[in-house]
């Protein structure tokens, strides 16, 4: 359960009294999520999620992540919304951490997409990057190439205890990576972390996404590879092509894949494996001490990993374009 941080009830109330927002009838630690401590706010004028922002979180990022929400909430797209204080910002401060309220959206997350939902995926990916075409606040990806080394040197040491043979698999792959990595593809806003748990469903229609704490300004087509990641594969390693075919034929319906980004796909899945291999791995060897967390497996981006070395082209991943 991911709660860093305990509210007293006092705390708690003394925040709310900044909202207008009525009464609060209930409060409950949320189990999933591994990144901010969330809780489910019931008040007398409906449902929220409380936020606080933990250690990957940077403060000066949340007006990017909070104005962006806003943003596409207004675009029309299916996302939280961010409630003001009677100040009239939407950040503010408890327990000694940032914290915001945002709107609790209906729908359920899947546990086991299948292709169709994989399709309506990569159709609400492309519309969430025309959605934020106009948005003019910039976030540089702070976690994409040149942020690879760096995280795995804090782990290179350990690395073999999780695996063997992980630390020179690892070193192989950041240096083809590194001297490969596709640039110049169409950018702009993109969620960077678009897994199942950040995507509810009601029925098979995407109803709303989630969690954008690591959006920022990078290559769309990243932001596709890892959906293909997150939703195309099982945690054994085991690839589902016919839904990888699915989400890039959904994406492509509604922003056409240009011919360098579809080019650009294996190397792009390689480093969005790489990418959440090396965060869970550093979480996976440094878990705080108290912390209610259940923090996520490395191997089976390890295994990812192994795929995206095999595959040559687009194909690989069910392109038919
Ligand atoms: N606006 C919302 N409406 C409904 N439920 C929400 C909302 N925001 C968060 N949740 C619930 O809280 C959980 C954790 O939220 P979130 O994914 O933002 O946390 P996180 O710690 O940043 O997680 P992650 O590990 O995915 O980065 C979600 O899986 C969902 O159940
Ligand atoms: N979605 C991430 C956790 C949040 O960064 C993962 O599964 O590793």
């Amino acid at each position: 359960m991911a709660v860093y941080t305990d509210v007293s009830d006092e705390a708690l109330r003394a925040f709310l009294a900044d909202y207008e927002i009525g009464d609060l009838l209930a409060c409950k630690g949320i189990a999933e999520g591994v990144e901010n401590s969330n809780f489910f706010l019931h008040t007398e004028a409906g449902n929220f999620i409380l936020t606080l922002y933990e250690k990957r979180v940077r403060e000066e990022d949340l007006p990017f992540f909070i104005n962006l929400m806003g943003h596409l909430a207004r675009a029309g797209l299916a996302c939280p919304q961010p409630v003001r204080n009677r100040s009239g910002t939407a950040l503010g401060r408890l327990c000694g951490r940032p914290a915001a309220i945002v709107t609790f959206l209906d729908g359920v997350s899947l546990s086991r997409p299948n292709a169709e939902h994989c399709r309506a995926l990569g159709a609400a990916l492309a519309g969430l990057h025309q959605a934020g075409r106009d948005f003019s606040m910039r976030r540089e990806n702070n976690l994409s190439v040149g942020a690879w080394r760096p995280l795995f040197l804090q782990a290179e040491g350990q690395a073999d205890t999780v695996a063997p043979g992980l630390a020179a698999r690892t070193r192989a792959d950041l240096d083809v990576l590194e001297a490969s990595w596709p640039e110049g593809l169409p950018s702009g806003v993109i969620h960077a972390d678009l897994f199942t748990d950040n995507v509810f469903f009601i029925g098979d229609e995407v109803s709303g996404l989630i969690d954008f704490y690591f959006a920022c300004t990078d290559a769309f087509a990243y932001d596709l590879a890892i959906s293909l990641n997150a939703w195309c594969f099982d945690a054994d390693g085991t690839f589902h092509r016919d839904k990888a075919g699915a989400m890039i034929a959904g994406y492509d319906a509604v922003r056409r894949l240009e011919p360098a980004e579809v080019a650009a796909l294996p190397m792009l899945a390689r480093g969005a494996a790489m990418r959440f291999m090396l965060t869970r791995l550093v979480d996976w060897l440094n878990v705080p001490p108290g912390a209610l967390v259940q923090p996520k497996d490395p191997l089976e981006y390890d295994r990812r990993l192994a795929f995206h070395r095999r595959a040559s082209d687009a194909r690989d991943y069910g392109w038919v374009g």
